[in-house]
């Protein structure tokens, strides 16, 4: 139970990657400022998270089983926390789903706007009329990059991160007239399990109704020049998790807080012609023209990353 002082976290999707490192990076603050409460579907998949909190678990960090796809499941973990009251809720959870449009079912296409956007509006939905009636409260929401510009063969999770990112920018400002902050962070590439599955998925994948040419673009085009940008951009979990906490300890908040410098131009292009036609032709370059070089182009994103544009992330150290 959180003593009087400390403020209550909840995070979803803590079995692995940002959810973890976050939880436990806010369980072993130094001066105890957090009861973190420290939710997964399935808890048989505690260890990993229950090792790395260390003397914290039992502590200043408790376990609850929450899917954030399912309406019981949601309620019974909010009403299990003492009052209802929650002070910090990270909604964290999300999956990804990569590929050509063609060879991905409905069905697969729902999972994703069910867990990574609907997921998200069903625990909000559940705690804001109490953070609302005590007039505090912080959302944090792990959106992306990809909610800010669309990257390709990521057609279906950029779009769940793009309703995100509009959602959010509404409801943040009614929230703000009951004092209740929301803020999104805007990570690019992370080495979690995330980037794992969706490459073993990839494997896996017969592209059924898929053309050859969209195959071999997927396959032999985009997928080395994704993997070069996780090796040129990828940061780590503990990243992110050190720019979270950063987000809920200032005592403004931003509501857009990018965590990767070196995404800044990519995003500053989009807001520099409002046509599109910057973005699109951009992107068709890099990936159709010189992917091969793309050793090279990471290379020239770095130099567009001056200071001045570097002052408009959060660093996480
Ligand atoms: N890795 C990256 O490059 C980036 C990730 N993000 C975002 O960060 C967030 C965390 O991803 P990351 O840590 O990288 O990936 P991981 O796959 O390591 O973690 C995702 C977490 O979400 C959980 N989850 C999935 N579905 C549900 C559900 N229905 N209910 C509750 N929990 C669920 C997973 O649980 P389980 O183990 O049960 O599957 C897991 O704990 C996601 O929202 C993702 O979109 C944003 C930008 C970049
Ligand atoms: C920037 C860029 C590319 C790839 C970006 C990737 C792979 C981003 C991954 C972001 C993730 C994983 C976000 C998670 O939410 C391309 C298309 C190769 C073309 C050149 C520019």
């Amino acid at each position: 139970m959180a003593s009087s002082g400390q403020k209550v976290v909840l995070i979803t999707g803590c079995s692995s990657g940002i959810g973890l490192r976050i939880a436990v990076l806010l369980a072993k603050d130094e001066k105890k400022r957090y009861h973190v409460i420290a939710t997964m579907r399935d808890l048989k998949k505690k260890d990993k998270l229950v090792e790395a909190a260390g003397d914290a678990y039992g502590q200043t960090l408790t376990l609850q089983p929450l899917d954030v796809c399912s309406d019981e499941s949601v309620k019974q973990c909010v009403n299990s926390v003492k009052d209802r009251h929650i002070d910090i809720l990270i909604n964290n959870a999300g999956i990804g789903l990569l590929g050509p449009i063609e060879s991905i079912s409905m069905e697969e296409m729902k999972k994703v706007f069910e867990t990574n956007f609907f997921g998200m509006v069903r625990m909000i939905k559940e705690v804001i009329p109490d953070m609302k009636k005590r007039r505090s409260g912080h959302i944090v929401v792990m959106s992306s990059v990809m909610g800010l510009q669309g990257v390709v063969f990521n057609d279906v999770y950029t779009a769940s991160k793009f309703a995100v990112e509009g959602f959010c920018e509404s409801l943040a400002v009614q929230l703000l007239k009951f004092n209740v902050n929301m803020s999104l962070i805007e990570p690019g590439p992370v080495h979690t399990e995330f980037e794992m599955k969706m490459m073993e998925d990839v494997a896996k994948m017969e592209f059924p109704g898929a053309d050859t040419d969209t195959i071999r673009y997927f396959k032999d085009v985009y997928i080395p020049s994704s993997m070069d940008i996780f090796e040129a951009m990828g940061q780590t979990p503990e990243d992110i998790a050190k720019c979270t906490k950063k987000v809920i300890e200032s005592s403004r908040p931003r509501f857009r807080n990018l965590t990767n410098s070196l995404y800044t131009p990519i995003v500053a292009m989009k807001y520099a012609d409002e046509t599109g036609g910057l973005s699109v032709h951009t992107f068709y370059n890099l990936l159709f023209n010189f992917g091969p070089l793309m050793h090279f182009s990471m290379t020239i994103l770095k130099c567009l990353t001056c200071s001045c544009l570097r002052r408009r992330t959060i660093s996480p150290n």
